[in-house]
C-alpha cells in the first residue's frame, strides 16, 4: 500500500486530495496545525479514530516552521509521496505579513526537502510542490506557460518563487523526483471565506437572505481563470504519477471577471444588479427580485421606490424591533403568522428559527462569517 504525506490537510485541496488518494487505495498522513479551536470540518468525515484497526487516515501536529517536527514526522511515515500544500495563501494578507509568508512558504519548502534529504528519502520520496500562477504577476506573454519567465508581484509570489526554484534545485542537485505544479485558480465549496469566489457567494447569500445589507468589494475588472479544486488535486497525483520529474502549468484556459462572477452568483439568487458610477465609487444596488431566493425560501416584494438597496439599514428592524417588509426574516415572520401552528394530522408545526443568529438573537455567531449586505463599492483595495 502506497504512503502519502500531506502537508495542508486541513485546507481545500489538502482535503479533496486526502479523499482521492483514499479512495486510490493510499494510507494517508496529514500535517495539521495546533489551534485552540477545531480546524479540521472539511476531513472530519475522513477521520478514523487511531484505535480502530488498520486505520488509512492520520493526523500528526506539525508545522512548516519546525524542522525537527517535520524530520520526525517524515522519519516515522517514510512516505512514498509528499504533497506540500501547507502555506499562507492569501495574496492580500502577504502584503501585511511578509516575514511570516517568507518563513512558511518559501523556508518552509526548504525545510521539508532538507528534511527527505537528510533521512535518506530522496531517492524515494515524491515530492509535489504547490506553486502557483502567481508567479506570473506581471504577464510576460499570454497565455502563460511552463517556458513563461516569472515577475511576481506580491510577498506571497516571491516567497512561492523562492519554493519554486528551491524545488527544481533538489530535483537538479539530488535527484529527486520534485515537481511543481503551477496551479491556476481553483475553487469549491470548501475555498476558504476571504477568498473572492466564496466572499461573494456568501455575501450574496446573506443579502439574499436579510441577513448584512452591503458587500465591499476590490478591483471588480480583475480576471482570474477558475477551475475546480477537485479536478486540480487528480492533476497533482498525475504528475507524481509520471515516468520523469516535471514542472506542469494546470489551468482551464478561460478567463472571467470578479464582475462576472459577482453577476452569476446574483442570479442564481434571483437577484438583478445595477452597476452605477465607476472607480472606487461604482456601486452595485439590488433592482429586481425573482424566485427563490435562499434554501428554502421565497425573497419578499420589495418597493420599487426604494433605491437604498434590497434590504434596508438597521438589520432589517425599525426602532419597534419590528422586521422590516422585503427581508427573508420578514417573510418567515408572515409565514408564521398565516400558518397555523398545528398541522391538519395534528402534529405541531416547526417555527422559523434564524439559523445563523446566537441566542439573544443579537449578534451573528460568527462574526467573521457574516458581513454582508446590498451595496458594491469598489474600493480599489483587495480586502479580505
Ligand atoms: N480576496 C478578494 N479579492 C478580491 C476582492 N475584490 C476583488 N478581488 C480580486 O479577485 C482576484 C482573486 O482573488 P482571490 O481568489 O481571493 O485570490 P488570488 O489573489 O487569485 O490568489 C489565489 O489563487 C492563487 C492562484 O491559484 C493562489 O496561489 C493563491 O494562494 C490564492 O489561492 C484578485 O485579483 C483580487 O484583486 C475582494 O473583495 N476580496
Amino acid at each position: 500500500m502506497k504512503r502519502a504525506l500531506i502537508t495542508g490537510i486541513t485546507g481545500q485541496d489538502g482535503s479533496y486530495l486526502a479523499e482521492f488518494l483514499l479512495a486510490q487505495g493510499y494510507e494517508v498522513h496529514g500535517i495539521k496545525r495546533r489551534a485552540s479551536q477545531f480546524n479540521t470540518q472539511r476531513i472530519d468525515h475522513l477521520y478514523e479514530d487511531p484505535h480502530d484497526h488498520d486505520p488509512r487516515f492520520h493526523l500528526h501536529y506539525g508545522d512548516l516552521s519546525d524542522s525537527s517536527n517535520l524530520t520526525r514526522i517524515l522519519s516515522e511515515v517514510r512516505p512514498d509521496e509528499v504533497y506540500n500544500l501547507a502555506a499562507q495563501s492569501h495574496v492580500g494578507v502577504s502584503f501585511e505579513s511578509p516575514e511570516y509568508t517568507a518563513d512558511i512558504d518559501a523556508l518552509g519548502t526548504l525545510r521539508l526537502l532538507e528534511a527527505i534529504r537528510f533521512l535518506g528519502l530522496q531517492e524515494t520520496t515524491r515530492f509535489y510542490q504547490a506553486s502557483t500562477s502567481e508567479l506570473y504577476g506581471l504577464v510576460q506573454e499570454i497565455p502563460q506557460r511552463e517556458t513563461t519567465p516569472f515577475h511576481p508581484r506580491s510577498p506571497y509570489a516571491v516567497a512561492k518563487l523562492y519554493a519554486y526554484w528551491i524545488t527544481v534545485n533538489y530535483r537538479e542537485a539530488y535527484g529527486m523526483f520534485a515537481c511543481n505544479g503551477i496551479l491556476f485558480n481553483h475553487e469549491s465549496p470548501r475555498r476558504g471565506e476571504t477568498f473572492v469566489t466564496r466572499k461573494i457567494t456568501r455575501g450574496l447569500a446573506n443579502i439574499a437572505m436579510g441577513l448584512e445589507d452591503c458587500l465591499y468589494m476590490g478591483n471588480l475588472d480583475a480576471r482570474r481563470d477558475w477551475g475546480h479544486a477537485r479536478d486540480y488535486v487528480r492533476m497533482q497525483w498525475l504528475m507524481l504519477q509520471q515516468d520523469a520529474p516535471e514542472d506542469y502549468v494546470i489551468a482551464t484556459g478561460q478567463q472571467h471577471s470578479v464582475r462576472d462572477f459577482v453577476q452569476w452568483s446574483a442570479a442564481a439568487l434571483g437577484l438583478t444588479l445595477a452597476f452605477e458610477g465607476s472607480g472606487v465609487d461604482e456601486v452595485a444596488r439590488v433592482e429586481r427580485v425573482a424566485g427563490p431566493v435562499g434554501p428554502g425560501g421565497q425573497a419578499g416584494r420589495r418597493d420599487p421606490a426604494d433605491r437604498s438597496g434590497l434590504f434596508p439599514a438597521g438589520r432589517g428592524r425599525d426602532a419597534a424591533g419590528r422586521r422590516h417588509a422585503g427581508t427573508r426574516a420578514a417573510w418567515l415572520d408572515a409565514r408564521d403568522r398565516r400558518t397555523p401552528d398545528v398541522r391538519r394530522d395534528g402534529r405541531r408545526r416547526p417555527r422559523h428559527r434564524a439559523p445563523v443568529r446566537d441566542a439573544a438573537r443579537q449578534r451573528p455567531r460568527d462574526p467573521r462569517g457574516l458581513r454582508t449586505i446590498a451595496r458594491m463599492r469598489q474600493t480599489g483595495g483587495m480586502p479580505a
